[in-house]
């Protein structure tokens, strides 16, 4: 998962702190690479590289990103390699200069490369396929051939990556001279949302993955994104929206509600935090229903996302909620890091327990997801070695059985610990005395509650249902291979640079 921010002032500023203040609340969505490109005097000005948002933003970077209109990413890897070259926005100088900062993945983009590569003639320097959509939107409004695109030219080049592009994809492009557009695909699978605040020079607009990035920054929400919707604001600074996909259809991931996204975010006009509060209420009735005789003393969250859960689990069923284990509030999340290894070494180093929470005490543990299976693993052993009497498990997600192919870096089922695997066999496998989960249509009526317009989510990582359709299993297949844990150790090895930055000056 990725995060994008993009901001057009009318105000005679330079946008780049404000974009930087709303990265870093976006921070949660990637921690591997950071980048901010701004507009000035028909000018792009760029930062990109690896690290967190605040290793790599120097006051000389922050001084160089002039321009009043600027778009910036947080990267989470899921297609490509890692490296400074992957880091985002990406450029293209033709037409006129565009800049665009992608969430998501495509699931067509081997196609639409091999299509840009012989039939359009364009090159790409990397294998991220938010080039190859960068690209497509360049060649789509190139063939219109206008000097100066009006909105309905935008439009149409939106359309035409729709009916190009397939996957999830949230995107924020800037055209030199001419605006920001902001885009996402037809199911809607990425959040996207946009904002305005009234400045003396006029009304600005900000889009953003999450409305937090509003929040931080003095915007005020003004809608989400629709599925399939385009918002332009051109070079007056006049918003112009318009649907441009045949067949819209809102299927938002459930994933960014389980995890993803921040609980003060609202997306899709869905509160993440009541969200939460609803699926901890579900799994507790869940357990009244299936063990109305347990012998529960204590409600442990593994913190950070379970907290809000947990809450109001222990509150269902009438049993003490305790913080058990503090977090070191210096270490990121451990389930976006790249490489097995360092996942694990993280859930150590980030949390400790607090031993007489856990003495002669039969403690539920509760996380919003299981998905390697790497952080209860780690905290079942840690509980233990903490004096637990017996150590139970409640996911506020349903079992993660299938890779994820729109955004999410889990390209293996291999690697997913409940794949192939009884709720029984992963209770063994990672060593609790007993695990519940969430069943899906719980999961799914907590998020509709909190708005009963959207009629569906993309569930894929729960019931293999791939809502675009074109998600087989020799796709799924070449897709573990490629980017499996020891495939990319593999490349890592192979090739420790990942290419240089190629495009706009970048120094350091
Ligand atoms: O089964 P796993 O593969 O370990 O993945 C699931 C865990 O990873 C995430 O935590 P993370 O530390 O990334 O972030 P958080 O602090 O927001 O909970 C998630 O909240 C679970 O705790
Ligand atoms: N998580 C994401 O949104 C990733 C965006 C893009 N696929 C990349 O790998 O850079
Ligand atoms: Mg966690």
């Amino acid at each position: 998962m990725c995060g994008l921010v993009g901001l057009v002032s009318r105000d005679n500023v330079n946008v780049a702190p404000e974009i930087y203040d709303a990265l870093t609340v976006l921070q949660h969505r990637g921690q591997d690479a950071a980048g901010i490109m701004t507009c000035s005097r028909g000018k792009f000005n760029q930062r990109k590289s690896e690290g967190l948002v605040r290793d790599v933003f120097r006051q000389q970077h922050m001084q160089r990103l002039e321009g009043s209109m600027g778009i910036g990413h947080v990267r989470y890897p899921t297609a490509g390699s890692s490296g400074p070259a992957l880091a985002q926005p990406f450029y293209v100088n033709s037409p006129y200069g565009i800049a665009l900062a992608h969430n998501g993945n495509l699931t067509n983009s081997a196609a639409l490369t091999r299509a840009l590569f012989e039939s359009e003639l364009r090159h790409l320097n990397t294998d991220s396929d938010s080039e190859v959509l960068l690209n497509i939107f360049a060649y789509e409004l190139q063939r219109l051939g206008k000097l100066k695109p009006q909105p309905s030219d935008i439009f149409a080049a939106v359309n035409s990556v729709h009916r190009r592009c397939r996957g999830a994809y949230a995107a924020v492009a800037m055209l030199v001279n001419h605006g920001m557009v902001a885009f996402r695909d037809p199911y809607g699978i990425r959040p996207l949302v946009i904002g305005y605040r009234d400045s003396p020079g006029g009304r600005d607009y900000l889009v953003a993955s999450e409305s937090v990035a509003l929040d931080v920054v003095g915007f005020t929400l003004i809608d989400d994104v629709a599925p399939g919707e385009a918002v332009f604001v051109d070079g007056d600074g006049v918003l112009h929206r318009q649907q441009c996909a045949e067949n819209p259809e809102l299927r938002p991931c459930i994933f960014e509600h389980v995890y993803f996204a921040r609980p003060d975010s609202m997306i899709d006009r869905i509160s993440v935090y009541k969200t939460r509060m609803r699926q901890g209420s579900a799994l507790a009735s869940k357990i009244q229903r299936e063990r109305p005789q347990h012998d529960i003393d204590v409600v442990i969250p593994i913190p950070d996302t379970s907290r809000t859960a947990g809450q109001s689990l222990a509150h269902d069923l009438g049993i003490k909620f305790r913080e058990g284990f503090i977090k070191n509030r210096y270490i990121g999340r451990t389930f976006i890091m790249p490489g097995q290894r360092q996942r694990r070494k993280s859930v150590r180093q980030k949390l400790n327990p607090i031993r007489l929470e856990f003495e002669g005490k039969n403690v539920m543990l509760v996380d919003d997801s299981i998905v390697r299976g790497t952080t209860s693993r780690e905290i079942i052993q840690m509980a233990r070695d903490a004096g637990a009497a017996r150590v139970y498990v409640a996911s506020a997600a349903p079992p993660v059985r299938y890779p994820n192919v729109y955004g999410i870096d889990m390209p293996s089922a291999a690697e997913l610990i409940a794949h192939g695997r009884t709720v029984d066999e992963v209770c063994a496998a990672i060593g609790a005395d007993w695990l519940v989960y969430q069943d899906l249509d719980d999961l799914v009526r907590c998020s509709q509650e909190g708005n009963s317009n959207v009629s569906g989510f993309d569930c894929s990582v729960f019931d293999g249902k791939y809502i675009t359709g074109d998600v087989d299993a020799g796709y799924l297949r070449d897709l573990d291979v490629a980017r499996n844990d020891e495939a990319r150790a593999q490349q890592d090895a192979n090739d420790p640079a990942h290419g240089a930055v190629v495009g706009i000056h970048n120094d350091r």
